[in-house]
């Protein structure tokens, strides 16, 4: 979808290029992560591809055409572009915000309209809520997402995005990542994402390239094969240490066997049965569900003295999804009191149990089938 061929950019007045002679193909639908340290050109790199700046020499490729010397604006109409610092209209509403580019193309004000509330939906904002409201009457993370569905709003098949998630807490990162990514399987854009965090690269990347100075490319490859064989001590250097904990950002709690022998009880039901059930298992513990099946509470024997069940025993804490990865099945558990992390489904119904034993399994595995595989990019 975007080839770079012998793309250089040299400043002027500056000694060195800052992008020397980078080529590179990035394949359709698929994020490619451009990892390097502060002032590598990743930026620059970025700007390159939709024409913010001119290239000193090389070309660009775009779905096949050479967009090299192509008119900028109708260029970036193909190209959204998502910056750290967002850069939301501060005197625009949401939905004005979301319709600039809409606008500029013609489109009429009933097709905006649906647009917009099409996009506030999908990046999880009610429309009658924030249509109207002003970007300072948002948090962070909502701007971040109107950034994002600003970008979108005109469907470009290609998105580049500087950073996006840098300026926010980790918790909401994490949050706006999973949301990114649940996105990006419906809508399948091809992604160049800038990042400095490796962690980030690792988890959001189809594929990673790590940069060195002049954003010469030190690897370019899956996050699995750069994690088991870095092709540099540069690189090697710059995943750090516990590469297999990193490798546990790549692999879905659905992808191992969960525990599914947990007796449960409805948390309605009788403390009684529950007792009696609890006692002809093996089990330590009993976990209570609501109506729906979504777990609520860990009980023991001794809990199940009271007939309160509401208040029994202790409120579920370490809760993910089928969805999410091992390594936030990990950090889960580690901030648990049971040890142990429950899996629900999307619509949060219990499936069964996850243990620290068979994550460090399926570390282990995979390791080993990379290192013997080696699987080439
Ligand atoms: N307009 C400019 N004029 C001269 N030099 C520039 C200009 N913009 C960037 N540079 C230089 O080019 C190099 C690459 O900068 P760039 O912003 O692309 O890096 P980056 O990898 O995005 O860095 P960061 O992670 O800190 O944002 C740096 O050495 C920077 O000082």
């Amino acid at each position: 979808m975007i080839r770079l061929d012998e793309l250089t950019k040299t400043y002027r007045g500056q000694p060195h290029p800052a992008v020397d002679r980078v080529s590179m193909d990035m394949p359709r639908g698929e994020i490619i992560v451009l990892v390097g340290p502060s002032g590598c050109g990743k930026t620059t790199t970025m700007e390159l591809i939709n024409r913010l700046i001119e290239p000193t020499s090389g070309r660009i490729y775009l779905d096949g055409d050479d967009v090299t010397r192509a008119d900028p604006d109708s260029l970036r109409r193909r190209i959204g572009y998502v910056i750290q610092q967002i850069g939301l209209f501060p005197h625009f509403t949401v939905a004005e915000n979301i319709a600039t580019v809409p606008k500029l193309l013609g489109w009429d004000k009933k097709k905006i309209g649906d647009r917009v509330d099409e996009l506030l939906d999908m990046v999880g904002m009610d429309p009658s809520e924030f249509r109207g409201r002003y970007p300072k009457q948002l948090s962070g993370g909502q701007r971040q997402r109107i950034g994002v569905a600003r970008a979108m709003a005109a469907d470009p098949p290609v998105m580049l995005m500087d950073e996006p998630f840098g300026a926010i807490d980790p918790i909401t990162r994490d949050r706006l990542q999973n949301e990114f990514l649940r996105l990006q399987q419906q809508v399948q854009k091809t992604i160049v994402f800038v990042t400095h965090d490796i962690d980030e690269a690792i988890k959001l990347g189809d594929r990673i390239a790590i940069l060195g100075e002049r954003s010469q490319i030190a690897q370019y490859d899956t996050p699995a094969n750069i994690l088991a064989s870095p092709a540099s001590p540069y690189v090697a250097d710059f995943i750090g240490a516990g590469a297999s904990l990193k490798r546990l950002h790549l692999s879905q709690v659905s992808s191992v066997e969960l525990d599914t022998g947990c007796v449960t009880a409805r948390i309605d039901g009788d403390a009684e049965q529950a007792r009696e059930r609890l006692r002809a298992s093996e089990r330590a513990a009993l976990l209570l569900l609501d109506a729906d099946g979504r777990p609520q509470r860990w009980v023991d024997a001794g809990d199940l003295s009271s007939t309160d069940l509401f208040k029994a025993g202790e409120p579920v804490g370490a809760v993910v999804e089928s969805t999410s990865t091992l390594s936030e099945a990990l950090n889960a558990m580690l901030t648990s009191n049971s040890g142990v992390a429950v899996v629900i489904d999307r619509s949060g119904a219990f499936q069964g149990l996850l243990d620290f034993e068979t994550v460090m399994v399926a570390a282990r595995s995979e390791r080993d089938f990379y290192r013997a595989a080696k699987v080439p990019s």
